[in-house]
């Protein structure tokens, strides 16, 4: 990059991570800028990064047309769109989504699913459902496998992208609703359960899913759907027994507390008795009541075929491994023995025998 006196250049800044400057001056082979904030800065050129003084207000829907594809240009489009709400954004045929941290109905009603089906990628404003139709529409075309590749860290957005992609290839490739089984609504009943068993609060994100997973969905030579398969991968098993404060464990044992009658049944009772839930002080979390999930799970094991007797089975488990957790020892008499501590432990101790045969 060639500096001279009023080069426009991004220069880099501790709060701002990148701030717009001006040079100003040279002093030896570093550059002095003059920043936004009204600050004079010595720097070196390889530190500095040109800008466009002449970009647009609202950003551009791909980064493809800035006039510098570095850093601080990509992060400074990506954040005027998002002031406007423009969530999305492409790179060529990258999508990159920055999570709004709030409903946006509009974006995603079946009007906008129709407005995609079948429009020409770019045509439109840079959308999920323009990648997941451009991905439909080359299976189509060229009778070949399809991958959305749906990446980003803790929170970003991905299991929300993800289910998104499912919604719209369950619009495009869905045959006329008949009955609550179709193979498109086990495909989508499929999210709230995995995440039921999968997904706990962490510091990042109250639904973040502790797994991996790869969900095929199947279509037909007219291209419907005709079938699903999910893999997943990499649970994080070690947050059924110990947990970090503020986090909690996975969601279906709070499901399974606060579900009345079944909760009795397996003599559960709040979170705070069972050591597995109660090593962090984060029962609730905001706007999500634990006893209506359970009867999301529950319609959503029915759905996606799981018998009431493996549904019990499963259940059975949870309360198991919760009075599992409240088992206390005490040294015994011999050496390196160990006893059950009290009566408290020995309920919990036949309870759970109870509930694992
Ligand atoms: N498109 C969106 N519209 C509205 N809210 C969103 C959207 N994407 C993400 N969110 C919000 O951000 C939260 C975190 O998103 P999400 O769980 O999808 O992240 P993630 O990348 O899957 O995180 P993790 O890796 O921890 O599982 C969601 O619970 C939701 O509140």
């Amino acid at each position: 990059m060639s500096l001279r006196k009023g080069s426009k250049v991004w220069a880099e800044d501790r709060d701002l991570a990148w701030v717009a400057a001006e040079v100003v001056d040279f002093v030896g082979d570093q550059v002095q800028v003059a920043t936004s904030s009204g600050n004079k800065v010595v720097t070196l050129p390889v530190k500095l990064f040109s800008r466009d003084e002449d970009a647009d207000h609202g950003g551009v829907d791909d980064m493809t047309k800035l006039t510098y594809l570095n850093e601080p240009g990509v992060l400074d489009n990506l954040e005027r769109r998002y002031t406007l709400n423009e969530i999305y954004t492409y790179t060529g045929s990258i999508l990159i989504a920055v999570n709004p941290f709030t409903r946006l109905p509009h974006l995603y009603n079946a009007h906008m699913m129709e407005q995609y089906k079948g429009a020409p990628f770019g045509e439109l404003s840079p959308h999920v459902f323009a990648v997941a139709d451009a991905s439909y529409r080359a299976m189509m075309k060229e009778a070949r496998s399809q991958s959305i590749l749906v990446s980003g860290e803790s929170g970003a957005g991905k299991t929300e992208t993800t289910k998104l992609i499912m919604q719209y290839l369950t619009f495009v490739g869905g045959r006329a609703a008949g009955d609550d089984r179709t193979v498109e609504q086990q495909v989508l009943e499929s999210n709230p359960l995995l995440e039921a068993f999968g997904n706990a609060r962490t510091v990042r994100n109250d639904n973040s899913s502790r797994f991996g997973k790869f969900v095929e969905i199947q279509f037909d030579a007219i291209g419907k759907i005709s079938g699903a398969a999910i893999r997943t991968y990499l649970l994080e098993r070690s947050r059924v027994v110990q947990i970090t404060d503020g986090e909690r464990n996975y969601h279906c044992f709070y499901q399974l507390c606060a579900s009345g009658g079944d909760a009795e049944k397996y003599k559960l009772g709040h979170p705070s008795h069972f050591h597995y839930l109660n090593q962090s002080k984060t029962y609730e979390l905001d706007g999500v009541n634990s006893a209506e999930e359970y009867m999301k799970t529950i319609r959503a094991m029915d759905i996606v075929g799981i018998s009431h007797g493996e549904q019990e089975a499963i259940f059975c488990i949870l309360a198991g491994i919760l009075h599992l957790g409240n088992i206390d020892f005490s040294p015994g008499q011999e050496h390196d023995s160990s006893v059950i501590k009290d009566q408290k432990s020995s309920f919990h101790m036949e309870m759970a025998a109870n509930l694992f045969m």
